[in-house]
């Protein structure tokens, strides 16, 4: 039996008030599982019309199950063992905006819709200049949403009352703030009329947001015991860990419009979110992104592995402890307390999360995630941070492709796999051939936005841990570190 609203007894009608690019396995498990439990424990009473941003997606599936699909959050939460599932029932459609253009515009015409939400990957907000207010669709996302956005405009003969609340979620610094510029450029390159900038600015409101919580997505490995025991199918069922944060920065306001704290659902609407920001991503995404080299080179699959072997374990902490945490500001003891639980949070003994999943552009999720703490500690104590260090030189040999004379599917920018490959190829077995490398690795500014050969002593102890990684392998190598 297939998940549809024929089988799903609870099945509710909500009015359409929220828009929604994006139908992964992140805002499925976070966003609308959020927006179920608003609906069903306070009357929040909206349904949500999912926008599916690429030509290949998963909205045929979501319609197939009228919208309808199962979360499970699986963990430990205050000490306890904790594993629930529910139906979440908030997506009232899905559209395709490749095969059906023109209803998704008509969507602009709702006078209900108040919110809009997005999660693009860090790759989606971008500027596409080629994006046309004709095109049918345009390819990128704000594209898309600006000839949306102009169609309401249009609808409602500039209404203000009838603005829209941005709150994205993707994982890039001030996410709103980029997302409104972006717009306010296409308006431009596309020649519309000064009014609209002026809507634009006057009667909608961006947030900037952050979001916290792990979300392996679809079980594959578990997906024939979920079937058995939720006694139907569903295609899009979604596993996260019981932990949520949502930080926005906007207006008081916002919680009334999206009152998630009567919910009891841990969403913070402050001025600021610069602090959580910086907490989050140097602490959580930093220890993941630089255990993805090091534990996979050790012969480690997942996160959870990794921190509970004992060696590993003690260099993701002591990386953590000695080395992320001393640049930053915040007081000290909530920094540990965040990290402690960000370590308890990677060994949940119900997530499988693959380091492979992680590693996907481990370049600039270094560069945005680890480095930034790097050149902070050096910058601070006229040093440099061992174990980060170590994690680079890590890194460069994670691009090799290669662990225990098995292909490794790296998965970043053709140009950088290409730039990896080709100094890869070109060893000849030398010490001075890898601080060649490592000097031109270093020295590529598409990845770093700087010259990292200018950092003291940056390239050598780089160069140094490289060497010991390919001549020792990696376990022995991290041994000296430690
Ligand atoms: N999975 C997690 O644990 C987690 C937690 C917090 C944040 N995130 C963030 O969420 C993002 C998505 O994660 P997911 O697990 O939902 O992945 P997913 O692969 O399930 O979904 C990706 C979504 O992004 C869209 N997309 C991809 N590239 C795009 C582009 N160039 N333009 C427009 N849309 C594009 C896809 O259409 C799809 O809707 C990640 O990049 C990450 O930054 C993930
Ligand atoms: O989702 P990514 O690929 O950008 O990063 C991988 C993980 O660090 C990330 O998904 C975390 O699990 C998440 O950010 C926790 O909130």
């Amino acid at each position: 039996m297939k998940l549809n609203k024929t089988n799903h007894s609870n099945h509710q009608k909500y009015p359409e008030r929220i828009l929604q690019f994006g139908e992964g396995n992140f805002l499925r498990a976070f966003v609308n599982w959020m927006i179920d439990k608003m609906n069903k424990e306070c009357q929040y009473n909206s349904g949500v019309v999912v926008i599916q941003p690429l030509d290949n997606g998963l909205v045929h599936l979501l319609n197939e199950q009228d919208g309808l699909y199962t979360v499970y959050l699986n963990g430990i939460k205050d000490g306890d063992v904790i594993s629930e599932h529910n139906v979440v029932d908030c997506v009232t459609r899905g559209i395709n905006t490749y095969t059906d253009y023109e209803q998704y515009l008509e969507v602009a015409k709702n006078p209900d819709l108040k919110i809009v939400l997005s999660n693009t990957t860090e790759a989606g907000i971008a500027l596409n200049e080629k994006d046309c207010l004709e095109d049918r669709p345009q390819s990128s996302f704000p594209g898309k949403l600006t000839a949306f956005l102009y169609h309401r405009y249009k609808a409602f003969n500039g209404d203000k009352s009838k603005g829209l609340v941005f709150i994205p979620c993707e994982l890039i610094d001030r996410n709103g703030e980029k997302l409104k510029e972006i717009i306010l450029k296409l308006a431009e390159i596309w020649s519309l009329e000064d009014e609209f900038k002026v809507w634009l600015q006057e009667a909608c409101t961006f947030c900037n947001s952050l979001v916290d919580r792990i979300v392996p997505g679809y079980p594959r490995e578990r997906i024939e015991e979920i079937r058995i025991e939720l006694g139907y199918e569903d295609s899009l069922v979604v596993e996260g860990e019981p932990f949520h944060l949502w930080v926005i920065e906007g207006p008081a306001w916002i919680k009334e419009e999206f009152p998630a704290h009567k919910a009891g659902l841990n969403v913070l609407v402050v001025d600021d979110m610069t602090p959580y920001r910086t907490r989050k991503v140097r602490i959580l995404n930093g220890a993941h992104t630089c255990m993805v080299p090091v534990a996979y080179l050790y012969g480690i699959d997942t996160v959870r592995e990794s921190v509970e072997n004992p060696i590993l374990g003690k260099y993701i902490r002591d990386t953590i402890f000695e080395e992320i945490i001393p640049t930053l500001d915040l007081p000290k003891d909530e920094l540990e307390n965040f990290s402690n639980a960000v370590i308890d949070r990677f060994k949940n003994p119900f997530i499988k999360h693959q380091l492979m999943s992680i590693a996907l552009n481990s370049t600039s999720k270094f560069e945005t995630r680890v480095l930034p703490s790097i050149l902070e500690y050096q910058s601070r104590k006229q040093e440099l941070p061992k174990k980060l260090v170590f994690s680079l030189s890590a890194l460069i040999a994670f691009y090799k492709g290669e662990r225990n004379n098995e292909k490794i599917q790296l998965a970043d920018d053709t140009d950088i796999l290409n730039l990896f490959k080709d100094l890869w190829k070109a060893n000849d077995g030398t010490e001075d051939y890898l601080k060649h490398l490592v000097t031109e690795v270093l020295g590529n500014e598409r990845i770093w936005k700087t010259d990292l050969n200018q950092v003291p002593n940056l390239t050598e102890a780089v160069t140094d841990y490289l060497i010991k990684i390919d001549e020792l392998g990696l376990e022995k190598a991290l041994q000296e570190v430690l």
